[in-house]
């Protein structure tokens, strides 16, 4: 893989999970472009899919999960759901750094960190081991810790928080090129948040990176993100850049999500909660639009056809009641 930020293509990709119902997709027809040297967030509530779609760019969907359909083309590495084995322990990690939304229970608990970071150097054919050690000193300390104390420590010597910024460690020390971030910031207390939102965008910006931040928290996206993309019931329901598509949300849903952000400055009684609740596996309609049950704009149309995404400009949308109003204006 070149040292410059990879492009990423996911195309039509649809991740199902087997259920008592049979299999039912957690991802459906999903396509979205990572843009070599950006930051694109993805933004939406628990159980939208988020997860499951940054799983897949790392090929690392587990049963009861399986890709059924689409592919993901990364620069460098090819279409990586036809990866296995040898090939694609390599790219994860080397290529490919990542946190999981889980990494704050994700490492060895007989370990300590230290020595796990020497497993994974090892595991790449990572020569300079000292090297890799000062590397992620620095990186600890950018994130205000004691690196040689917490190289040192075990898990359960180390706070949530800390935990947490041992996996962001872990995701880039290895100098991958193209970074997957699922919830980086969900145990950090504000200001600690806010300062590692800044660590991220540096280290994105001095290495070259692409990068993808996974979150239900849309003041995350809109701090890190140049790209947005919000899903919805396994749906990418509307994406854009991040300024425009808060600016001026276009999809129903997108909207709803913004009206919901309390306000620091203003009146709370303004944020107005979606009503309803979203969607699971089990309840997501098989046909129509996915939001339609809490959806202002519903038609009848919405009930039977599932709207595809249409681009309008820079913006990407799916949404019957925005491509009527497209079209009209046309
Ligand atoms: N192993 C599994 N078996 C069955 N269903 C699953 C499995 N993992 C996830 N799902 C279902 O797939 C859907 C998408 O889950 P996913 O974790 O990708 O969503 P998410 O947006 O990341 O949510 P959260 O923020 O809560 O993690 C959910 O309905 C979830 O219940």
């Amino acid at each position: 893989m070149s040292k410059v930020a990879p492009g990423v293509r996911i195309d039509g990709l649809t991740v199902v999970y087997k259920t008592p119902a049979g299999e039912l997709p957690a991802v459906r027809n999903i396509s979205l472009a990572l843009e070599p040297g950006s930051i694109t967030g993805i933004v939406g509530e628990s159980g939208s899919g988020k997860s499951t779609l940054a799983l897949s760019l790392l090929n690392a969907v587990q049963p009861p999960g399986r890709i059924a359909a689409g592919s993901v083309e990364i620069d460098g590495l090819g279409d990586v759901v036809g990866l296995q084995g040898e090939a694609l322990r390599k790219a994860r990690g080397k290529h490919i750094g990542y946190v999981f939304q889980a990494a704050q229970n994700s490492l060895n608990p007989l370990k300590t960190v230290g020595k796990q970071l020497l497993d994974l150097g090892r595991s790449h054919g990572v020569e300079d081991l000292r090297g890799l050690v000062r590397e992620a000193k620095e990186l600890l300390g950018r994130m205000g810790l004691d690196g040689a104390r917490v190289l040192d420590s075990h898990q359960h010597e180390l706070s949530g928080g800390m935990r947490q910024r041992v996996g962001i460690m872990l995701a880039l020390v290895l100098n991958a090129h193209l970074v997957v971030l699922d919830e980086p910031t969900t145990a950090l207390d504000m200001i600690t948040q806010a300062n590692i939102l800044k660590i991220v965008r540096e280290v994105h910006a001095e290495r070259g990176l692409t990068t993808l931040v996974i979150t239900h928290d849309i003041g995350v996206v809109a701090e890190v993100a140049d790209r947005l993309a919000v899903m919805y019931g396994g749906r990418l329901v509307e994406q854009g850049p991040t300024r425009e598509v808060l600016g001026a949300p276009k999809h129903p849903y997108t909207r709803g999500l913004i009206k919901a952000i309390p306000r620091l400055v203003g009146d709370i009684d303004e944020a107005r909660a979606l009503p309803g609740r979203p969607p699971t596996l089990a309840t997501v309609p098989k046909e129509g639009c996915v939001f339609r049950e809490r959806c202002p704009l519903r038609m009848d149309v919405c009930d039977t056809v599932d709207p595809d995404a249409v681009a309008d400009g820079s913006r990407v949308v799916a949404c019957h009641a925005v491509t009527v109003n497209v079209k009209e204006h046309a």
